[in-house]
C-alpha cells in the first residue's frame, strides 16, 4: 500500500473549514489537502492553515493518493453524487480509507454503500464553535473500524471543543441541541441586544454585553456543575428585578419556544435520513 500520511478534506464550506482549523490545532505539522468545487472558497483558508489546496483534475494523485483519513464536507443531498460521480473511479478495496462524514441525517449504513466493503466510516456531528476550540462534536462508528484509527480521529479533533461518543439513535437529537443550537443562541444574542440597543447602548457594546453573558451564563453551568434552575434562583432576588424578566420570559413561552426550534430540527434531521 502506498504512504498516505495526509489528512484530506473534500467540501470545505462553512462546518469544514472549521474543522480543518480544528485538526491544524491539533496536529501543527500534519499535511492538510483540501478539495472544494469552488476553489476560489478555500485559497485564504488554505494559505492560513499552510495546507495543500488540491485541484479538481488532480484530486486523485494529490488528495486520495496521500490521505488515509477524508473528511466529507458536502451537503447530504450531495453527498452520494460525490462518490457515485467523482470518486467512485479512484477508490478500491485494496486501499480502505477512514471517511468522516459530518453530514446530518445520514446514517452509517447508508454511508457505507457509497465506498468499497473494505473502507470504514466515522460520523461526526460538529458545530462552528470549533473555529476556536469551543465546539461540540458527537461521534459515532461503524463497528468494524479498528480502535487505533478511531483514536487517530479523536486525536485530530482534540482541539475542536468537547468530544463524545454517542449511539448512532440519539445523533438526529444531538444535531438538533449542538449542531443547529449555535444558530438558536446567535438568535437570542441578537434579541438579547435589540433589546440593549432599544435601551440606548450602542449596537457594538450592547452586542459584546449579550454575547459574554451567554459565555459566562454557559461557563458557569459547565464550570460549577450545578443546575442551571439552582444558579438562576442566585439571580433572581425576591421580589427583585430579575424575576420579574423571569416572569415575562415564561409568560411568553421562553422554554416551549426553544423546544419547539430542537424537536422541528430533530424531525428535519430524521426525514433525511430516511431520504439518504
Ligand atoms: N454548518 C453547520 O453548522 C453544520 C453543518 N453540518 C454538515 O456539514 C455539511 C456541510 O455544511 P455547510 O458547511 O454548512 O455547507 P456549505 O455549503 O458551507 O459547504 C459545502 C461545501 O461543499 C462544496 N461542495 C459541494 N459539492 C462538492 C463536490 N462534489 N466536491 C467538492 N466540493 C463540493 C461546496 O462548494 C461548499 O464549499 C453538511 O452535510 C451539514 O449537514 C453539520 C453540523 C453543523
Ligand atoms: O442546517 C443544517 O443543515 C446544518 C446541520 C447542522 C447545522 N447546520
Amino acid at each position: 500500500m502506498r504512504m498516505m500520511n495526509g489528512v484530506g478534506f473534500i467540501g470545505v464550506g462553512n462546518m469544514a473549514s472549521a474543522i480543518a482549523k480544528a485538526v491544524r490545532a491539533s496536529k501543527p505539522e500534519q499535511a492538510l489537502y483540501l478539495y472544494n468545487r469552488t476553489p476560489e472558497r478555500i485559497y485564504e483558508l488554505s494559505q492560513a492553515l499552510n495546507a495543500f489546496q488540491v485541484e479538481r483534475e488532480r484530486l486523485d494523485v494529490d488528495l486520495l493518493a496521500r490521505c488515509e483519513y477524508i473528511f466529507v464536507g458536502v451537503k447530504p443531498y450531495g453527498m452520494k453524487s460525490l462518490f457515485e460521480e467523482e470518486l467512485a473511479p479512484y477508490l478500491s478495496e485494496d486501499e480502505p480509507k477512514v471517511w468522516i462524514s459530518m453530514a446530518v441525517g445520514y446514517p452509517l449504513k447508508d454511508l457505507k454503500t457509497l465506498t468499497p466493503a473494505s473502507h470504514r466510516w466515522i460520523r461526526i456531528m460538529p458545530n462552528t464553535p470549533v473555529e476556536f476550540g469551543e465546539g461540540y462534536v458527537s461521534y459515532c462508528y461503524d463497528p468494524a473500524i479498528e480502535a487505533s484509527k478511531v483514536g487517530y480521529v479523536e486525536a485530530l479533533l482534540q482541539e475542536a471543543g468537547r468530544l463524545q461518543y454517542y449511539d448512532e439513535s440519539q445523533f438526529d437529537a444531538a444535531g438538533a441541541v449542538a449542531g443547529s443550537g449555535p444558530a438558536f443562541i446567535y438568535q437570542v444574542i441578537e434579541a438579547l441586544s435589540d433589546a440593549a440597543v432599544s435601551h440606548g447602548i450602542p449596537r457594538q457594546e450592547a452586542l459584546e454585553m449579550a454575547a459574554q453573558t451567554v459565555v459566562g451564563a454557559g461557563q458557569m453551568v459547565l464550570a460549577s456543575g450545578e443546575n442551571p434552575g439552582a444558579l438562576k434562583d442566585r439571580v433572581t432576588s425576591p421580589g427583585g428585578t430579575t424575576i420579574a424578566g423571569v416572569k415575562a420570559l415564561e409568560a411568553n413561552g421562553l422554554r416551549h419556544a426553544m423546544i419547539s426550534a430542537v424537536d422541528a430540527t430533530y424531525q428535519r434531521s430524521v426525514d433525511l435520513s430516511d431520504q439518504a
